[in-house]
């Protein structure tokens, strides 16, 4: 079953409650949390007072995306603060296999984010340590951006790396039904959605259109 994360960057931040109980009455099956630290991306967004403040609220699966130059330093703090997943970039940092370490040594899912101009060969070496990879479909810093093409082209090859192994494959940026059709041919397995399902007349009806990619 094809998993859907809507990104709360496209929530109403003054009505966040309001907006994950819809998420939730909706059908949306994670969260998916944008933190950007104004050096890996040149937008600044949430810290782990956010995670805090939405796992007291919430039951659904705490997805959080970490754009943050060296990612190792937080990671404890966002383990703590409720996060189910914890993704990093590889860009982000010369550890990546030890900062997976420690995302594991806390009980939580591991993710490896890939911004679009990376190969997925630089994690070929860290794939016994992933639950998921992310695959960046626009450039990271900002919803509400165009997808990039050359995405299902690096899912196939990502497929081909990943075999069989039990991972999941997550697509992140410019992410509607059209597109998400296209991707879970290609082998995604999370799609995340931020400004198709927020800012949609009907967020309900554009998680459905979603949801239902999977039976198509
Ligand atoms: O990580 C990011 C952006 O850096 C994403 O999660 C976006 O927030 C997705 O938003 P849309 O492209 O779906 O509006
Ligand atoms: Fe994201």
């Amino acid at each position: 079953m094809i998993k859907i994360a809507p990104s709360l960057l496209a929530a109403d931040i003054l009505n966040l409650a309001r907006d994950v109980k819809m998420l939730e009455e909706s059908g949306a099956h994670w969260l998916h949390i944008d933190v950007m630290d104004g050096m890996f991306v040149p937008n600044i967004t949430f810290g782990p007072q956010y995670v805090s403040a939405l796992r007291k609220i919430t039951n659904l699966v705490l997805d959080v995306h970490l754009m943050v130059e060296k990612p190792e330093r937080y990671i404890e703090d966002f383990c703590k603060a409720g996060a189910d997943y914890v993704t990093v970039h590889c860009e982000a940092t010369p550890h990546l296999d030890r900062t997976l370490q420690l995302i594991k040594f806390h009980g939580k899912k591991t993710g490896v984010a890939l911004n679009p101009a990376t190969d997925v060969r630089s994690i070929k070496y860290v794939l016994d340590k992933l639950d998921m990879v992310l695959l960046m479909s626009v450039n990271p810093g900002f919803g509400g951006q165009q997808f990039i093409e050359s995405t299902y082209d690096k899912l196939n090859e990502l497929k081909d790396l990943i075999g069989e192994r039990k991972i999941e494959i997550q697509v992140d940026g410019g992410v509607n039904d059209e597109i998400g059709t296209k991707l879970v041919a290609c082998g995604a397995t999370v799609l995340v959605a931020g400004s198709y399902i927020l800012n949609h007349t009907n967020p309900k009806k554009a998680i459905d259109l979603l949801k239902n990619i999977s039976k198509n």
